[in-house]
């Protein structure tokens, strides 16, 4: 228990921290550390609040949840309660929900940090997982000591603890964690077992491992920063002159910009062949994002519809530099539409296909779909881009027709 203490003044975990919450499911871990803070409370100087969740998952539930109403009472702890209502119960629901409800709590009761009971054992688990399921290098730094939550902090006071170490004598067995239904479950009374068979130490070895991947992270991130790289946009001036092995962990460290968006490893190792080609590009990554490559940067965006373009178009000068004068021919039928596949265009006495004028002259990808302006099938205008030589050629002819064009956006009333 001293070492507990010792331990927590060394580290300063409250230091900043005044009202602290404790998530306790009423199992062996958190009612250890519910009990080590509350004989502390006074030298580590704060006030403790208990949250729990009762997922309804087994028979004695609602007695356990009562029982431990009944001993927050008794030590005049302020208790906080929440049932799950899901359906079906899954563990990744289930823990979404427990932490918006610690997150809710945190702030109804100006709490600034909350603290679960994961130790050595949970780390080891937990980077097991993470190796079994593929997770990248960067994940198998396992559980951090502390990290920023809701209003405030998550500290994580006893990932130094075996279970061994804990003392609390009231507590609840949960039955469900000796079984192998869950993956968790199975790494716990199935995985580890075995293989601290073949080696007594291996739950130090998985943890010495991880430490030491997060120092090798700490390493590749310092370097990253120096660059100062990761913005909205990466610049592929800068990227690009990286060696490979860093550019791949600029890239893993620009997409963690995007908790939600899932990149598969196969789609990374595209990526990053997009990015050492020339060319400009864009495709969708996943519902809600884009990745687009420019001629300067590379970046994801949100996966917005393209809005709708229309032309404003004037037969009188407007006498506004935001229109384009258009010189077109007497005769011949108007046509306004976006490229097609095989279009040419007639432009510094070249003849060229248009794809390969927009990638010579490195036209930006959404400019590429601006409305052409043609006349029997010649391109006369890209609006908001250039004339070709065929309008230039016009220019000083008395018979001609002029038109002053200006490209507007139309929005869908939806996306308005
Ligand atoms: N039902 C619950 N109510 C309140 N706190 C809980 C509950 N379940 C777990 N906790 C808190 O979370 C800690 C970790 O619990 P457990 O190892 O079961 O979670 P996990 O889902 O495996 O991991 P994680 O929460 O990191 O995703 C516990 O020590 C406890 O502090």
């Amino acid at each position: 228990m001293n070492r507990f203490l010792k331990l927590v003044q060394q580290k300063e975990f409250f230091r900043y921290h005044k009202r602290v919450l404790v998530a306790l499911s009423g199992g062996k871990d958190s009612m250890t550390l519910f009990n080590w803070l509350y004989t502390y409370r006074e030298e580590l100087e704060i006030e403790l609040f208990a949250a729990h969740v009762n997922y309804g998952l087994r028979d004695v539930a609602n007695w356990e949840e009562e029982q431990l109403k009944q001993k927050m009472a008794t030590l005049h702890i302020e208790f906080e309660v929440a049932h799950y209502t899901g359906e079906k119960f899954s563990e990744e629901d289930g823990r979404r929900m427990r932490y918006d409800f610690f997150r809710e709590v945190m702030t109804n009761k100006k709490c600034t940090a909350l603290v679960t009971a994961h130790h050595k054992g949970d780390q080891v688990e937990t980077v097991l997982m993470r190796e079994i399921t593929g997770r990248r290098l960067r994940h198998l730094t396992g559980i951090p000591e502390r990290q920023t939550f809701g209003p405030g902090e998550l500290i994580r006071p006893l990932l130094l603890f075996n279970k061994a170490d804990f003392d609390a004598e009231e507590y609840f067995e949960d039955v469900t964690n000796a079984g192998t239904d869950y993956l968790r479950n199975r790494v716990r009374n199935r995985y580890i077992p075995a293989l601290t068979q073949e080696n007594p130490r291996f739950s130090e070895a998985i943890i010495d491992m991880s430490q030491e991947i997060n120092l090798a992270f700490s390493v590749i991130k310092d370097k990253i920063a120096e660059l100062e790289i990761i913005k909205d946009e990466i610049s592929l001036k800068i990227f690009l002159r990286q060696s490979r092995a860093l550019q791949h962990f600029i890239l893993q460290e620009y997409l963690e910009k995007f908790p939600d968006l899932q990149v598969s490893k196969a789609k990374f190792s595209e990526l990053l062949w997009i990015i050492e080609r020339p060319q400009q590009y864009r495709s969708e990554l996943s519902g809600d994002y884009c990745f687009v490559k420019n001629d300067k940067h590379f970046m994801i965006v949100p996966n917005k519809p393209i809005p709708q373009k229309e032309l404003e178009i004037k037969k009188e000068d407007p006498e506004d530099a935001s229109f384009m004068r258009v010189d077109l021919p007497m005769a011949g039928e108007i046509e306004i539409r976006q490229r097609q596949a095989g279009d040419y265009i007639l432009i510094n006495g070249h003849h060229k296909k248009l794809r390969k004028f927009f990638i010579e002259q490195h036209v930006p990808l959404e400019k590429r779909e601006n409305l052409l302006i043609l006349v029997e099938k010649d391109i006369y205008a890209i609006t908001d881009l250039t004339v070709s030589d065929l309008s230039k050629a016009l220019k000083n002819d008395k018979m001609k027709r002029t038109l002053w064009v200006k490209p507007t956006i139309r929005e869908d009333i939806d996306n308005a």
